[in-house]
């Protein structure tokens, strides 16, 4: 891989290029990026990472592998209609990170064999951490999603599924990390509540979510078993739970993923052809 043209310089495309950089994928000049009009923006990513900026589509497109959509979905079709016009050609991997947004409507807009891969990547990508899903358009071919997958596998771990997945992924893993921090503020609350010191009680919790999560990754226990085994008969574990099933906060977990799996779905009927 030689070069890489991120068409949008935002939070997104900043976490992704930073893992890049981090895991020596290619070369920080090999990063082109652009934007819609915010010059000190594209300045700043240049002096941070010694990526290559521009407002030339031509050179941008010119001989990267692969195009890494990254504006917001609703800046989509402005976008995509400057692409029409430049000359793609087949080998080139146009890859859309857009929330929503079907693999068809982007074809729409691109000549007729272009290979087209969905991705939904999430912010961990920041420290090689992302949890990424990737998904064929109908001309991305087995190569094709290799190159894709091995690029967001620099930046943390990828899988691949169908795109009708493409939903449930961005409300599991692409939205995740948001609904892991409003725990982590509701805990960090709570912790002042009962009288703990802020720095002590941020190292515990930083240290609690990862040991929970390689606890889940290395054993052979469901989430449900490894709560039990915390959760001792009139002890303080089932004191806490029993307020949260009262409550019904996995009721209201499972509301959350649902609506941002329909927002998703929302989002990409608005944008059909
Ligand atoms: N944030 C997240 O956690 C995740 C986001 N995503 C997806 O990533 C995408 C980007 O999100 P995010 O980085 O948060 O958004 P930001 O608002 O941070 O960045 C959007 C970028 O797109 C640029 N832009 C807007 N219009 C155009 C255009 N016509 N041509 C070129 N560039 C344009 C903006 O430029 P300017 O500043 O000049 O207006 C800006 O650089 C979204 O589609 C989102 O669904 C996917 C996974 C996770
Ligand atoms: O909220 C959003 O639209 C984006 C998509 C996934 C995470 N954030």
């Amino acid at each position: 891989m030689k070069k890489i043209a991120f068409v949008g310089a935002g939070a997104m495309a900043e976490a992704l290029v930073k893992g890049l950089i981090a895991a020596e994928h290619l070369p920080a000049k090999g990063i082109w990026l652009t934007n819609h009009a915010n010059d000190a923006r594209l300045q700043e990513l240049h002096a941070a990472y010694g990526v290559t900026i521009t407002r030339n589509q031509t050179d941008l497109l010119k001989d990267a592998d692969v195009i890494i959509l990254s504006m917001k979905p609703k800046d989509a079709e402005a976008a995509l209609s400057s692409l029409k016009s430049a000359n793609l050609n087949s080998k080139q991997i146009v890859v859309s990170i857009l929330a929503g947004i079907h693999t068809s409507f982007l074809e729409s807009y691109l000549p007729s064999n272009q290979p087209v891969v969905r991705a939904m990547p999430n912010t961990s990508a920041t420290i090689l951490e992302a949890a990424t899903a990737v998904a064929a358009g109908v001309h991305a071919g087995s190569e094709d999603m290799k190159v894709v997958s091995s690029l967001f596998k620099t930046v943390g771990e990828a899988v691949e599924v169908e795109e009708e997945a493409m939903d449930a992924v961005t409300a599991i893993s692409g939205s995740g990390p948001a609904y892991l921090y409003y725990m982590m503020e509701a805990l960090e609350e709570a912790s002042s509540q009962v009288g703990l010191d802020e720095s002590v009680s941020k190292q515990l919790l930083i240290q609690t979510f990862k040991g929970a999560a390689k606890m889940l990754e290395q054993s052979d226990l469901t989430p449900a078993q490894l709560r039990a085994n915390i959760t001792s008969a009139g002890g303080t574990t089932a004191a806490g739970i029993s307020v949260l099933e009262e409550q019904g906060v996995k009721a209201a977990i499972q509301a959350c993923v649902k609506a941002a799996a329909a927002r998703s779905k929302e989002m990409g009927q608005a944008f059909s052809k």
